[in-house]
C-alpha cells in the first residue's frame, strides 16, 4: 500500500501506510525488548514516567537504522503535501509505551530535549489506536484524530507549539499482529525529535516528567499572550490608497 497523507492544518500531517504489518510487528517487538533492559521502560520495578507509562529517551545512534528510515519517509510524505512542514534532522527518539487506557495530559512540546526549532516532531504509533487531541490556546475547543497502528503524525512549522493531549488509549482497538503480543494490547509511540542542543545530556533528560513542570508551560502560554497583545497594540491599518476615477472618454 503506497502511503498516504493527510494535511490536518497547515503544519499538521498524517502519513499512513509507511510501514507493512510485519515492520509494525518486528518494530514493536524490538522496542517491547529494549524496554525491560537497563535504561528502559522500569526503574526500581515500576514504570518509570507514570502508573501506567514507561518510556525511553536516548540520541538517534541507539536505535536500528530503520527508525531513522521511517522517520525521513514520513518527512519526505509530508513535506511533498504542506510546504509549510520544515525539514528536521532525526539526533533524539522518545519511546512510550503505554499499558492502560491512561493517556497524557495537555502540553506543548517547549522542553529542550523537544528541540528548540521550528522543525516537526515526528510520531509513529503502533499498537493500540489511541485519540489525540490537539488546539492552539488553552480557551480553544480542541480537535482530535484517531491515530492508528503505523500512522505518523507530525506537527512543524506553524503547529510546532501546538497544545496537544493523548486523550485514551484504545486499548480494544488493536492491529491484527498484535494478537499474539505477549505482554497483551498495549501502544507504542515513537517521537523523533531535532534537538541537537542536547546531544551528550542525555542522561538529564531520561526520567524526565512535564507534570511537575506545569509553570513553564504557563509561562509559555503567557509569554504568547503577551506578544500577540505587543502585536495587536502596534498595529497600523493600511491607509487606503484613494485613486481618482477616471472620468469616461
Ligand atoms: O505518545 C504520544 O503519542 C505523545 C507523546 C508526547 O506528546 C510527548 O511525549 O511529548
Ligand atoms: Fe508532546
Amino acid at each position: 500500500m503506497p502511503p498516504s497523507a493527510t494535511v490536518l492544518e497547515p503544519g499538521l500531517v498524517v502519513v499512513r501506510g509507511l510501514l507493512s504489518s510485519a515492520e509494525e510487528e518486528r518494530t514493536a517487538r524490538e522496542a517491547w525488548a529494549i524496554g525491560q533492559g537497563n535504561g528502559g521502560f522500569y526503574k526500581d520495578g515500576a514504570l518509570n514516567a507514570a502508573a501506567g507509562r514507561g518510556r525511553i529517551y536516548d540520541r538517534a545512534e541507539r536505535f536500528a537504522a530503520h527508525y531513522k528510515a521511517t522517520c525521513d519517509a514520513a518527512v519526505a510524505e509530508a513535506r511533498r503535501v504542506d510546504p509549510t512542514m520544515p525539514p528536521m534532522l532525526f539526533t533524539h527518539l522518545l519511546i512510550n509505551c503505554y499499558l492502560t487506557r491512561d493517556g497524557l495530559m495537555w502540553h506543548r512540546d517547549i522542553y529542550e530535549n523537544d528541540g528548540k526549532s521550528d522543525h516537526p516532531v515526528v510520531n509513529l504509533s503502533l499498537g493500540a489506536a489511541c485519540r489525540f487531541g490537539w488546539k492552539h490556546e488553552r480557551q480553544d475547543e480542541g480537535q482530535s484524530v484517531v491515530l492508528e497502528s503505523g500512522d505518523v503524525l507530525l506537527f512543524g512549522g506553524p503547529c510546532r507549539y501546538i497544545l496537544h493531549t493523548i486523550e485514551e488509549i484504545l486499548l480494544d482497538t488493536t492491529p491484527p499482529w498484535m494478537d499474539g503480543f505477549e505482554p497483551g494490547p498495549l501502544r507504542f509511540s515513537f517521537t523523533f525529535r531535532d534537538a541537537p542542543e542536547v546531544l551528550g545530556r542525555e542522561e538529564e533528560f531520561r526520567f524526565f516528567k512535564f507534570s511537575a513542570d506545569m509553570k513553564e508551560q504557563d509561562d509559555f502560554d503567557k509569554a504568547r499572550r503577551d506578544e500577540r497583545a505587543a502585536l495587536a497594540r502596534a498595529y497600523q491599518p493600511p491607509k487606503m490608497a484613494v485613486v481618482p476615477a477616471t472620468p469616461a472618454a
